[in-house]
């Protein structure tokens, strides 16, 4: 099981390297690594199991911040009460192959799981995604996001290519976004 100790900190070069593509079919070591990261996920969003485990709860998690350079990541966006998950698979080889021009960003920031300290400022990313990806049985999927769901995807997508979010921060002014750029919670 995935523990706060397994997930590496910002300085670790794994973060910043371009991570390698998947070959399917999934070796035993992958599958368990696809597993392992989408349960740290559900774990963390259960409040009793992350208190029980002193996870930080999480939406996504990609597989470099657990030491694997490969192109995956476990994404799940929790639903609200009663409904289903907007976005819940774990994307393997993802390619954005098409976005909006608008932009969207997270009114309180971003954070990860990766960096202990608070960045301040507004992360500009594409409103609206066409992600290409592969699940863990090798099926490609093509799959159109927006607003939370995509800003998540992106997030995760940018571990793969050592991106981290405060990458996209304007340091001269963190709160500025270019106009037309939709804020959300
Ligand atoms: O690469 C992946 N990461 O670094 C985990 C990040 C991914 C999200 C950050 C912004 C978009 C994707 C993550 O999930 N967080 N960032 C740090 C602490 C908070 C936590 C979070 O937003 N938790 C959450 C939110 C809603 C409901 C439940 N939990
Ligand atoms: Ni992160």
């Amino acid at each position: 099981m995935i523990l706060m100790k397994d997930i590496v900190r910002d300085g670790d070069p794994v973060l910043r390297q371009e991570a390698a593509k998947v070959s399917f079919p999934l070796s035993e070591e992958d599958q368990k690594l696809a597993d392992d990261m989408m349960e740290y996920l559900k774990v963390s969003q259960d409040p009793d199991l992350c208190k029980k485990y002193g996870l930080r709860a999480g939406v996504g998690l990609a597989a470099p911040q657990v030491g694997a350079s490969k192109m995956m990541a476990a994404v799940l966006v929790p639903s609200e009460e009663g409904t289903k998950s907007p976005f819940t698979d774990v994307i393997i080889n993802p390619v954005i192959i098409s976005h909006s021009v608008q932009s969207g960003a997270l009114t309180e920031g971003e954070g990860c799981l990766s960096v202990d300290k608070e960045v301040p400022g507004f992360v500009p990313r594409h409103d609206r995604i066409t992600l290409r990806y592969q699940d863990t049985t090798g099926e490609t999927h093509k799959v159109r996001l927006k607003n939370y769901p995509a800003i998540v995807c992106q997030h995760e997508i940018d571990h793969l290519h050592g991106i981290l979010f405060y990458d996209h921060i304007n340091h001269d002014n963190p709160y500025e976004v270019d106009e037309g750029t939709i804020m959300f919670e």
